[in-house]
């Protein structure tokens, strides 16, 4: 698990996903949650480097204060926005925070549907990612963002960060990495069909993709 963790990092890290010491990943193994520490390049992780909080340690409200970390790495300071997404999908097993250049630059856009930042341009988006909330600026490590990134992953396992970038959950690292591959593809799609006129897939396209 935490050797997938750092490959993933790593692989995330040299395509240009992320850049300098920016985001972070983690994943639930039973009632641990093992995550990236603060201040980590996602490129050179290491897997004895890892925070592990236990459920005693009061990872459902980001404190980790009292009980855990049980390890001695501190945690990413988005420790509550990953603990926001696991408590609204139970089934989710990772989560992934990046700030890829083109999901970035859209979250930087004015005039978004704060209810769907990007349009279903491809069926592979529409698999993997489906509707995406744009959800307003707080600044990293701000945890008042935890209630309001709740409430949307009840709904959406990927959101983007206004003038952040985004967060996906999934089933396993894998399908949390290929969301937020698939809002980076669609991200760089968007913005070179700016002011080219396009054809977004129809309800019927998508209700006809494979999933
Ligand atoms: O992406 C980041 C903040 O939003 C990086 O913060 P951390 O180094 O605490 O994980
Ligand atoms: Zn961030």
């Amino acid at each position: 698990m935490r050797e997938a963790l750092v490959a993933t990092g790593r692989s995330l890290f040299e395509r240009g996903l992320t850049h300098g010491r920016t985001g972070n990943l983690s994943v639930r193994e039973g009632d641990s949650i093992w995550v990236t520490p603060t201040g980590a390049s996602l490129g050179t992780l290491d897997p004895d480097g890892l925070a592990r909080l236990d459920t005693s340690g009061r990872y459902h409200d980001g404190r980790h204060s009292s009980g855990g970390p049980i390890s001695p790495a501190v945690p990413t300071k988005e420790l509550f926005l990953h603990a926001a997404l696991y408590r609204a999908r139970p089934d989710a097993r990772a989560v992934v925070h990046l700030h890829s250049p083109y999901a970035t630059a859209v979250s930087c856009m004015d005039g978004l549907d704060p209810a769907d930042a990007l349009p279903p341009l491809t069926a592979y988006y529409a698999m993997r990612v489906g509707r995406l909330p744009l959800l307003p600026y707080h600044a990293p490590g701000d945890t008042a963002l935890g209630p309001v990134a709740e409430a949307a992953a009840a709904d959406h396992h990927a959101l983007l960060l206004a003038n952040h970038g985004p967060v996906a959950a999934g089933r396993d690292l894998a399908s949390a990495a290929d969301a937020i591959e698939e809002i980076e593809a669609t991200a760089r799609i968007f913005l070179l069909l700016q002011g080219v006129p396009n054809r977004p897939l129809t309800p019927e396209q998508i209700e006809r993709t494979r999933r």
